[in-house]
């Protein structure tokens, strides 16, 4: 259909306003952006599981209904996370080629959880207890559109160690995309939408794993077979890892200097799109980091030195 791009205005599920890129037609105004690779769609799941559903369309380019809000922020924070990857680390969108971004919101009844299907990310609204509308969180928008990026580069198996490290790429790109919209940025996951009547807590904490019970240390990793192998659990290693890697702290009596989140931001790239493979478990996750440092700082450079010492203080080698 043909239309303009034009910005809408819009109430997010925190109850905060937002503009965002939508497309002015003759049925009234979808959300559509077309400002950005080959599009970010976001679609009205109407609380089915029959997917994409509906392309959201508004009357007046105003959204600022108690419906509409999971549908601001999945847009918004989809072109967020879009200008992140694309400014940051000049990939064109999941695929490198400007593949469309397409959303469906109000996924299921009170449906708590978000993903990413292979082809679309998927967001319920939550039960209004345990969890609200899960694209209500910048750091859940980007952790499930890293789940697509790694897909399309290292493609690692979403089980057991490798399992473990695509999870962890998905929380570490989801809070770097977080600190560089300064969006009330933390190290911890889904804090925005997680218990709404309890403030403070999280569903992880990438700084100390063990609050949610997950392993801080390789010696502690969960060898069972729940969860896929650990792959929510044992991401804690490689969580952990990242945030010493950028903030510095002595873990287990080992000293590790920080560098930094932007160039924690380029090795964790560089690693995952040039050296990581579908079976990558943790001591190669270790190797292919030194080798992406190495190749952007020097093998002699103190980034070097730290990723070394960010792995050896989680216990892999
Ligand atoms: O870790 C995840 N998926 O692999 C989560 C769990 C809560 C947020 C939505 C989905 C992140
Ligand atoms: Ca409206
Ligand atoms: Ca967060
Ligand atoms: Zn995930």
């Amino acid at each position: 259909i043909s239309g303009t791009v034009v910005t809408g205005s819009g109430t997010g599920v925190l109850g905060d306003s937002k503009t965002f890129k939508t497309f002015s037609t003759a049925d009234g105004y979808y959300m559509f952006d077309g400002t950005r690779g080959n599009g970010i769609y976001t679609y009205d799941g109407r609380n089915q599981t029959r997917i994409p559903g509906s392309l959201w369309l508004d009357a007046d380019n105003r959204f600022n209904t108690s419906y509409d809000r999971a549908a601001v922020d999945a847009h918004t924070y989809a072109a967020w996370t879009y200008d992140y990857f694309r400014n940051v680390h000049n990939r064109n969108s999941y695929d490198n080629a400007g593949a469309e971004l397409v959303s469906t919101v109000h996924y299921g009844r009170s449906y708590n959880n978000a993903g990413w299907t292979g082809s679309q990310m998927i967001y319920g609204d939550g039960d209004g207890y345990n969890f609200r509308a899960f694209s209500g969180s910048l750091d859940v928008v980007a952790h499930e559109l890293t789940h697509a990026v790694t897909d399309f580069s290292a493609d690692l198996i979403y089980q057991n160690e490798s399992g473990a490290i695509n999870e962890s790429m998905s929380d570490i790109f989801g809070t770097l995309t977080e600190y560089h919209f300064n969006n009330n940025p933390d190290w911890l996951m889904g804090e925005d939408i997680y218990t709404p009547g309890t403030p403070g807590d999280a569903l992880r904490s990438m700084a100390d794993p063990t609050l949610a019970g997950d392993p801080d240390h390789y010696s502690k990793r969960y060898t069972g077979t729940q969860d896929n192998g650990g792959v929510h659990i044992n991401s804690g290693i490689g969580n952990k890892m990242a945030y010493l890697l950028a903030n510095g702290g002595t873990h287990y009596g080992v000293k590790v200097t920080g560098i930094g989140n932007d160039k924690v931001g380029k090795v964790m790239y560089r690693t995952l799109t040039q050296y990581l493979t579908p079976t990558s478990n943790y001591s190669h996750f270790r190797a292919s980091a030194v080798r992406a440092a190495t190749d952007l700082y020097g093998a002699s450079s103190a980034e070097v030195a730290s990723v070394k010492q960010a792995f050896s203080a989680v216990g892999v080698y």
